[in-house]
């Protein structure tokens, strides 16, 4: 199966255009103010408004309120919202939306008890932080942790780039890659031939 490609933290809708043409079949929205890719709602719609057809737009929050996430529902045509702090299953599941969980690979939880709690999310996206500390680190963690469930939908984040990712790949299996960092010249900046070196990168394994 071919690995899917998530590009996060979309600033700029150039950026999203660039990474929707590399072959990306995700891209991702920062609403939360701790991030520097963090966007505005109306930042948020040009970005959308620039992106063609079939690609899935995913809205990041860090522990939100629920009226921040509804005004986002309500403004925007999300497809997927990605919860990357503490937040409960019985909040992530308010939003009558599909979810994907972050799981803090940092946490002292394992990932298996991590992800027992969220029976109704899509995925997990699998990252290098702590439990309470902020994702978008741009730093890996230990791949040969990575759960041996087949029954999850598991997506692999942290500190990937082109130089690293078909590695990454090859130990773990993932269903989906997540990069936000690794792509760009600073933060919230995408760079187009860092995009397109990992989308190569990630083919290039997929095909071997
Ligand atoms: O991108 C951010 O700024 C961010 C902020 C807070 C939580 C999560 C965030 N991004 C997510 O983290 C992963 C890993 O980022 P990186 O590639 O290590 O920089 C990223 O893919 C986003 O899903």
């Amino acid at each position: 199966m071919r690995t899917r490609v998530k590009i996060c933290g979309i600033t700029r809708p150039n950026d999203g255009v660039v990474a929707a043409e590399a072959g990306c079949d995700a891209i991702g929205l920062v609403f939360w103010g701790g991030s520097q890719r963090c966007v505005s709602l109306q930042q948020a719609e040009a970005i959308i408004a620039a992106l063609p057809p079939m690609v899935t737009r995913v809205a990041l929050f860090v522990d939100p309120s629920e009226a921040e996430v509804e005004a986002a529902l309500a403004a925007l045509p999300i497809d997927l919202l990605q919860f990357h702090g503490r937040e409960s299953a019985e909040f992530c599941a308010r939003f009558q939306h599909d979810y994907i969980k972050a799981i803090a690979m940092g946490d002292a939880q394992s990932p298996e008890q991590q992800m027992q709690k969220h029976g109704k999310a899509k995925g997990f996206l699998l990252d290098s932080h702590a439990s309470g500390a902020a994702g978008g680190s741009g730093k890996t963690f230990d791949w040969s942790r990575w759960p041996g469930l087949k029954d999850r939908t598991l997506l692999l984040a942290g500190g990937l780039d082109a130089t690293n990712v078909a590695q990454a790949i090859k130990q773990t299996r993932p269903y989906a890659v997540d990069v936000s960092s690794g792509v760009e010249t600073s933060p919230g900046i995408k760079d187009p031939k860092r995009i397109q070196e990992f989308l190569n990168e990630v083919s290039r394994v997929d095909s071997h």
